[in-house]
């Protein structure tokens, strides 16, 4: 699904990425770890092609197609959606439209789909203001609904979200990812075939494990990944001996 080779990115002429390799097979989650700055927001930016984040190096294919330089909307189009770290306020647009333009045209009943997520209050308001950080998460997995991409990039999704929420939240990156049934290998989902979804998910503390299956887990330090594990062997060493310790051992 997302193929990433040799990829080096640049922000204002600074040198951010470093020759990241990246599979994401269809049908899988991968999480990805790494400490304050060391570039993981920049890598999905680049993945979902918005300006600022100049690729140096290497190139970005998905679903085969070397996407390294196409246009945002072109990507979006093509199957990549992000749920952004912070997203911004979009004056004069309400909720209800930009799901709408999510959607592309596509037959779909928004206020049926925002009574799931409990965001049918919020529709009439615009994208992102006022809402607290849970409901702006709500609001951004009501777009991707919308968009229903076959690619999901979800910069720390629980992160501002209370503990009864992040279950709701969970539920809908799973029913995203057209998954039901939490802890079972990709080999064994029923949705291994075309309509599987795959996942690139940011987490710190790694409270979404709890509600999402993780396939693989990846660890981004000072713009380099260094490791490729089980998601929850990774959290555990970070826990326990800290970033710097876990990419040694890895080495
Ligand atoms: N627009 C920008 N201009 C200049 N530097 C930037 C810009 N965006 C990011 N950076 C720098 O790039 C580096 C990586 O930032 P990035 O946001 O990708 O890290 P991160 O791993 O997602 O961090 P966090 O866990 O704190 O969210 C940081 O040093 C950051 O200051």
């Amino acid at each position: 699904m997302l193929v990433i080779e040799e990829l080096g990115v640049e922000i204002g002429g600074k040198e951010i990425l470093q020759n990241v390799n990246l599979h994401v097979p269809r049908g899988e989650t991968h999480i990805l770890f790494g400490p304050n700055g060391s570039g993981k927001t920049s890598l999905m930016m680049t993945i979902m092609g918005f300006s600022g984040y100049k690729v140096t190096r290497g190139r970005i294919l998905f679903k085969g197609e070397d996407v390294t330089h196409m246009p945002v909307h072109e990507r979006a189009i093509l199957g990549i959606g992000v749920l952004f770290q912070r997203p911004p306020t979009i004056n004069g647009l309400s909720t209800r439209r930009m799901v709408e333009i999510c959607g592309r045209g596509r037959k779909m009943d928004v206020d049926a789909m925002s009574e799931h997520l409990n965001f049918k209050d919020f529709l009439d308001r615009d994208v992102n203001s006022n809402l607290s950080g849970g409901e702006i998460k709500r609001s951004e997995l009501l777009q991707l609904a919308a968009q229903a991409p076959d690619l999901l990039l979800l910069d720390e999704p629980e992160s501002g979200v209370d503990l009864e929420s992040i279950v709701l939240l969970g539920e809908s990156i799973n029913a995203l990812l057209n998954r039901g049934i939490k802890n079972q290998p990709a080999c064994h989902r029923i949705s291994t075939n075309d309509d599987a979804k795959s996942a690139l998910v940011i987490t710190h503390t790694g409270h979404i494990l709890d509600y999402i299956t993780a396939d693989r887990g990846q660890v981004l330090y000072k713009g380099q990944l260094r490791c490729s594990r089980n998601a929850r062997e990774i959290l555990k060493w970070i826990r326990e001996y800290g970033y710097e310790e876990c990419v040694r051992c890895s080495a």
